[in-house]
């Protein structure tokens, strides 16, 4: 198969689908490989380094979508690109359909199939192609958050690890899973008084074991919400229900609640946020005030670390990126995990959370890989 590669071509992106390594399992597999040039200078891959990989390098995007039978990226396609996709070609990337109905409807009109990183599972329960860009967003929140703190950047003016004598501050982390261990990670690590709330009473136990008593955990009502969010400096945002639009648990109302100055940094956003007031932003303009309290809400975190993200995505995806190569669609038919991130395929929504939150049918991926 002829697999693809464009540059991405999102605000500040700058990971890359395929590293010049996975060019060489891809290669080693079979496969050619095209490139757009420039595709991997931002993790400082030139053309070279990937023709060195055994990949072709094309003068434009416009030529990898035209050529390829499979492409492999990052981030959603923008608009510019899902038109240049076809029926009968896989799409292989992060796509965030339920929050995103004018993407879901190009997908759905160029009769791609859509193979969407985040809804891929795993025989543990687990996200296995989300959670390495988890890890990284987790550990980046509260990097994002202390500096948005900063009383030059519009916060409070609250170091978040204190001094001898004063307080540390004080960091809520919404969601306990992948995003939350790490956000707590870091926060914990700076010294910060640390709770995290989660619906999942196994999860907390865990969560409660991983930090010894370090760090605090609560379970998910509005009074714990409430509580933990108006005594915060800064309130990570990290809840998920796969595929679909995330829950508003800090509604508009709760915010006059909050302190002013302080910071929610919304990583749910690319579910569509689970603060009220959040809307995507990007990295060349991340923050905005709300009555005080100031909103990060990047959609593409890891972009801003590209040398670490785009290595611990490729190692995530390789396996069944080469699966989809060397199988085509069988290998979706062979693979119940692979499967379950079919999002898109031939006109029909595959994904029952997307078909949900869009108001879609929604078919069995079953039922459309034997049609
Ligand atoms: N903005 C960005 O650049 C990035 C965003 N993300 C996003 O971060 C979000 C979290 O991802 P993961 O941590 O990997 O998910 P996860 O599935 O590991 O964890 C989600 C947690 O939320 C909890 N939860 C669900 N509903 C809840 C509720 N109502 N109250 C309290 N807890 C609740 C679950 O029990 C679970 O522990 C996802 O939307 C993901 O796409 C991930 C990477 C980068
Ligand atoms: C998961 C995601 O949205 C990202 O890595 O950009
Ligand atoms: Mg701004």
């Amino acid at each position: 198969m002829r697999v693809g590669c464009p540059k991405e071509i999102k605000n500040h992106e700058y990971r890359v689908g395929l590293t010049p390594g996975s060019v060489r399992e891809y290669v080693a597999h079979g496969h050619e490989v095209l490139v757009e040039t420039g595709a991997g200078a931002g993790i400082g891959a030139d053309d070279n380094a990937y023709r060195a990989a055994g990949a072709t390098i094309a003068k434009t995007a416009a030529d990898v979508f035209a050529k390829s039978d499979m492409i492999v990226k990052v981030k959603e396609p923008q608009p510019n690109e899902w038109v240049q996709l076809r029926d009968g070609q896989i799409l292989y990337t992060y796509l965030h359909l339920a929050p995103d109905p004018e993407q879901t409807k190009g997908l759905l009109a160029s009769g791609v199939t859509a193979v969407a990183y985040e809804t891929v599972t795993d025989e543990r329960g687990g996200l296995p192609l989300l959670a390495p860009m988890s890890e990284v967003a987790g550990r980046l929140s509260i990097q994002a958050g202390a500096t948005a703190l900063q009383k030059a950047n519009g916060g409070r003016g609250v170091l978040l690890g204190g001094v001898p004598g004063v307080l540390p501050g004080k960091v809520t982390v919404l969601g306990g899973g992948v995003v939350g261990l790490h956000a707590a990670k870091m926060a914990a690590g700076l010294g910060a008084d640390v709770t995290i709330i989660d619906r999942s009473i196994p999860r907390l136990r865990q969560l409660d074991d991983i930090f010894g008593g370090r760090v605090h955990t609560r379970y998910s009502t509005v009074e714990a919400l409430e509580e933990e969010c108006f005594s915060a400096d800064i309130v990570v945002g990290a809840v998920l229900i796969p595929g679909a639009a995330a829950p508003k648990l800090v509604t508009r109302e709760m915010l006059s609640g909050m302190k002013k100055g302080s910071v929610l940094v919304d990583v749910a956003i690319d579910q569509g946020g689970c603060f009220e007031t959040s809307h995507a932003t990007t990295h060349a303009d991340p923050t905005y005030e709300v009555d005080g309290v100031i909103h990060y809400c990047v959609a593409n975190m890891p972009g801003a670390v590209p040398v670490t993200s785009a290595h611990a995505l490729n190692n995530a995806t390789l396996h069944h990126g080469l699966q989809l190569a060397d199988k085509g669609l069988k290998a979706l038919v062979d693979d119940h995990h692979l499967r379950n991130g079919l999002n898109v395929h031939k006109g029909k929504i595959t994904n029952r959370a997307v078909a949900e939150a869009l108001g879609y049918e929604m078919v069995e991926p079953k039922a459309v890989l034997a049609a």
